[in-house]
This record gives C-alpha cells, structure tokens and sequence, in this order.
C-alpha cells in the first residue's frame, strides 16, 4: 500500500545530506555566539547565516513539495485500486465482505492526508536530533554518550510502550467496521426501528451503546498510556536537563562553557525530540490502517484470479440457445454455518421463450438468477452458449442481458453511453410503461427523482428496454405493480416483448398469468422439481404449488 521505497529513501538522504550541513552550520553560528567563541569565518558570519537559513528553507520547500506529491498520489492510487476492485469482484465476495468493511477502508486509506505534515516533522526532527548529537560529540564525546544513552533509553520505553497501543488500535478498527454496520442497521432500519420501541433500545443500548462503551474504554486506555509516554517523554528531558547541569561537571566530564553549549543544543533538540515521540501515535495508526489495506486487498484480488477471465475481446455469438449442465451453487452462512445448494441444475433455455421460475420462498429462485445472470459462479457443472462452453462472469455473456433485481436500484447519475434528452426510443418507452404523466420532461434529474416502488420498477424497465439487449431476466417484477399493471404486463408487454424477439426469464408468483408463459420451471429446495408448457397443456394453477 503505501511503501517508502528504496529509491523513496536515496532521495530522502540526497535532500537531506546538504540540509543537515546548512541546519548544522545554523546551529554552529548560533553556539558560537551564545558560548562566546569565535566562529571559523567571523567576518562573513552574518551573512553565511541568512545564506544557510535561504538555502535550508528552500531545500525543505523542495522536500515539501515532492512529500505532498507522494502522499496524494499514493491516495489517489490507492482509492482507485480499491474501487478497481470493488468494480471487478463477483457479487458473493462483496457480500462476504459486507459494505460496512468498505467504508471503514476508504476511512483507513484517508488517514493518509496527515502523512505530508508528520513526514516533515519527523524528517526535520531527525536531522536537528542528528545534528545535535554530532556537535555533543565534537563537544565531548564522554558526556555525549551519555546523553546519547538517555535519549536512546526514553526512546526505548517509548518503542515498548507504542508495541503494546498497536493491539488495541488494531481492535479500535474492528470496533469501527461493527459500529459501521449498526449505524447501516440504524438508517436503513429507520422506519422498523420507529415502530419497536423493544429494537430501538436493544440496538441503541446493547449494540451502539456497547460498541460506544467499549471504544471508549479502549480508547481511555490508548489515551492513558500516549499521555504516560509523553509525560515520561517530559520530565526524562528534565532529568536530561539536571544531568547535563549538575551531574556531568561533578564528574568533570564537562566545563562551565561545555555546560552552556551543551543546554543550547538540548533547547536546540528538545522541540524536535517531543515532535518524533508524538508522532508515534500517528505512525501506529499508519501501521495499523496499512496492514487493514493490505489484507483487503489481498483478500479481494485473490477473488480476482477466479473471476478475472473477461480479457477475451472477440465478440460472443447472440445467443440462440444457453444450456446449464449439472449447474450448482452452494450458500453458506458463515455466522450461522447454514448452507443451502442450488442444483445440480440441467436445463436447455431457448431464444424466444418466456419462461416463467416459480416456487415457494427460499427455494433458491433468486440464488437461481444470480447464477443465471453470471452475478454468482456456479461451483460446478458447465454452462454452454450454442453450444460452446462459457464462463457465465464473461463480461460479453452479461452484456447479453437485461436484469431487473428485487431490489433494483435506479443510478443517481446517467452512467449509459446515451442521452435521455431528444431520445424518441425513451419518450416512447415512458408512454409504454405509463409514466409519460410522472416524468414530465427528458431531463436526466427528472428520470432520477424520488420514485414509489412501482414506478421505480417501471422506470427500471425503460432503462432495461433501452439497453436493446436480447435477454431480460426479471425477478418478481410485477410484484409491486396495481392490478391494472400487473395485467397490462402480462396480457400486452411480455407478448410485446416476445414478439420483438426477447428471451424473457420472470420470477413471479402470480399464478393467474402463468397461462402466459411458454414454460414454467418451479424450484423447491434449489432443484427444478417442475419444468411445463403450459401452452401445450393446459394445466390448473394450484396445481402447480403442489409438490
Ligand atoms: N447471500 C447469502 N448467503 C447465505 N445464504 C443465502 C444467501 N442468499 C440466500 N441464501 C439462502 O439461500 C436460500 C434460497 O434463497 P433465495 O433468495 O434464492 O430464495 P427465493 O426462492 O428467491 O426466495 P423468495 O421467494 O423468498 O425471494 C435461502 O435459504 C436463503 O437463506
């Protein structure tokens, strides 16, 4: 994700090389003038400084510049990746994921607008610490390992310190991704949870109240040991203080002028000091949203190796007939450890048809789209397109069809490759499916208004008829229609349809229409129990709903 590479790192010592030789000319020039000594070049001293002050601003300018480049860039291509594949991973890895997974993601990636400012810092701080122990060591080198050893031992406490935060920032993380998912369950639940006073509470006090309680918790603990390690961090650089003034010259480890040098070059690091201990709390976050990404990304495009076979570019031939053999595909709940196959499924569906899927709730009909419409990949069997073998996640074989889902959702923007306005196919399309009065104009905002759930199915429609694809699979389409649609769909369209030469797959319940269909296939416990013409015979509706 986001790696300091080699080549990241020379230019890092390339750039910073000449700064630590100017801030370390500062520093000297500075130093010299406090401890009343004569600087190397005393007459140009004054300009030699203001020249290493231009020259170190403008390096860090530099430095700045080239970070913010690096961290955006890094964010951008790492948003992009995710979406990437997000936007190639099949339907079943995105439910095993689950959206709220997602979201705390592109939350970890975003983390990383902070990197610019605490980059600098712990740069800048680490060359001025750099600084100041050489000149401690060209001061006097007893007294700077001494120095050196206090300043590595708070470090020290503050590396072991920092391992025993990364855990619990790790759970933080995971407290986020089921907060995220009780706060899904609270909006989208708004309405059911309105009318239970019984889930409100529960899901208030029990779940986002414990989840709440519990990231405090966590998070007073974290707070508790940053503020330890900083106070630590403080009153260390105190002792360093009463060691450098009383104890070292007691030793005679250094002189009264030494003693003054050596406060103005702890002054000189104290700043840079605190800021590299501080930004520890900011590279453990790093670290942990770093390794989250990863094994995200890891996760998705393993899914990826399966599912990435749509490099193919010569076109696939409309089809005329598509057969599943020995088709199945198995569901398991990994919370409940309940599973539930579809198949083994063996069936011819021909161009032309209207075939109805019929069967009681559960009994896979959807499952069934799904591995219909390539959103799901079969787990064994074979599917063939006249003839020939396919891949059903072939982007060219789902180019083929139309779908409109239970749950279909109607785009906030127009993603198609057409425009709505002056389009006579979309005004025609509007009066056909009696929304001609709804939809006032061809404005693009006016087709993705707010919609009820029957003209959303039906503004679904016209969208999927725009597309002229030759295969339409509709599930439970008609189920939120009125009565008078309902018949108008069955009685004029799908003829309407079928004459224009569309090969149509609804699951429906309406068992009034099934005389409509060419075929009707009636699934229970994810097998075909039940494949009839009704056209050929005539057969009694309640019949069908028996086993
Ligand atoms: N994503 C999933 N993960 C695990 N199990 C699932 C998943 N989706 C569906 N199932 C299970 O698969 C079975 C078939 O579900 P499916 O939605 O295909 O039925 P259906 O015939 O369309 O039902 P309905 O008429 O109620 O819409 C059910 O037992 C369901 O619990």
């Amino acid at each position: 994700m986001f790696k300091i590479t080699w080549r990241n790192l020379v230019f890092l010592c390339v750039v910073a090389i000449p700064n630590t030789c100017f801030t370390f000319g500062i520093l000297y020039i500075i130093n010299s003038i406090v401890a009343g000594r004569n600087v190397l070049f005393a007459a140009y001293q004054a300009p030699v400084f203001f020249l290493l002050v231009v020259l170190s601003f403008g390096l860090n300018v530099f430095l700045q510049r080239k970070i913010i480049a690096f961290t955006f860039h890094s964010i951008y291509r790492n948003e992009m990746k995710i979406f990437h594949c997000l936007q190639r991973t099949s339907l079943q890895q995105l439910e095993k994921i689950g959206p709220e997974r997602i979201y705390s993601i592109v939350e970890d990636v975003r983390l990383f607008v902070f990197f610019p400012n605490v980059i600098t810092t712990t740069i800048s701080s680490t060359l001025s610490l750099f600084i100041g122990i050489v000149y401690y060591f060209v001061l006097s080198a007893y007294s700077a390992l001494i120095v050196v050893a206090l300043i590595g031992l708070i470090g020290l406490i503050y590396k072991l310190a920092r391992k025993s935060i990364f855990s619990k920032v790790m759970l933080l993380r995971s407290l986020n991704d089921v907060y995220f998912k009780v706060v899904d369950d609270m909006i989208r639940g708004f309405k059911e949870l309105k009318m239970s006073s019984v889930k409100s509470d529960n899901l208030f006090n029990d779940f986002l109240g414990e989840n709440r309680a519990h990231v405090r918790d966590v998070e007073t603990t974290v707070g508790n040991r940053y503020s330890v390690m900083n106070l630590f961090n403080q009153y260390g650089l105190y002792l360093l203080i009463g060691v450098i003034l009383f104890v070292l010259p007691l030793f005679k480890l250094l002189e009264p002028t030494e003693v003054i040098s050596f406060v103005v070059i702890l002054l000189f690091i104290l700043g840079p000091l605190s800021n590299l201990l501080n930004t520890q709390n900011f590279f453990v976050k790093v670290r942990v949203a770093n390794k989250r990404i990863t094994a995200f990304m890891e996760e998705l495009e393993v899914i990826q190796l399966a599912a990435d076979n749509d490099g193919i570019k010569e076109p696939l031939e409309i089809m005329e007939t598509l057969r599943f053999e020995g088709v199945s595909y198995q569901h398991v709940d990994e919370q409940t450890e309940a599973s539930f196959v579809l198949g083994p499924l063996d069936f011819t569906i021909r161009k032309g048809e209207t075939i109805f899927v019929i069967g009681g709730n559960g009994s896979g009909k959807s499952t069934f789209i799904n591995c219909l419409t390539g959103l799901y990949q079969p787990s064994a069997g074979n599917i063939y397109l006249n003839g020939k073998k396919i891949c059903n996640n072939d982007a060219r074989y789902k180019d083929q069809i139309s779908a409109i889902f239970t749950d279909n959702h109607l785009f906030s923007r127009n993603y198609d490759s057409y425009s709505l306005s002056g389009n006579k196919a979309y005004e025609h399309l509007l009066k056909l499916m009696k929304l001609d009065k709804v939809v006032a104009d061809d404005d693009d905002a006016s087709a993705r208004r707010k919609f009820s759930k029957g003209q959303s199915k039906r503004m679904a429609m016209v969208f999927a008829l725009l597309d002229e694809k030759p295969f339409m699979v509709l599930d439970e389409w008609a189920a939120d229609q009125d009565p008078y649609f309902r018949r108008y769909f069955y009685e004029e369209m799908l003829p309407m349809l079928k004459a224009a030469g569309k090969t149509i797959i609804a699951v429906t319940h309406d068992d009034a229409y099934f005389k409509h269909a060419d075929r009707i296939l009636k699934f229970d416990y994810g097998t075909i129990v039940k494949d009839i013409r009704p056209r050929e015979k005539e057969i009694e509706a309640a019949s069908l709903w028996e086993l």
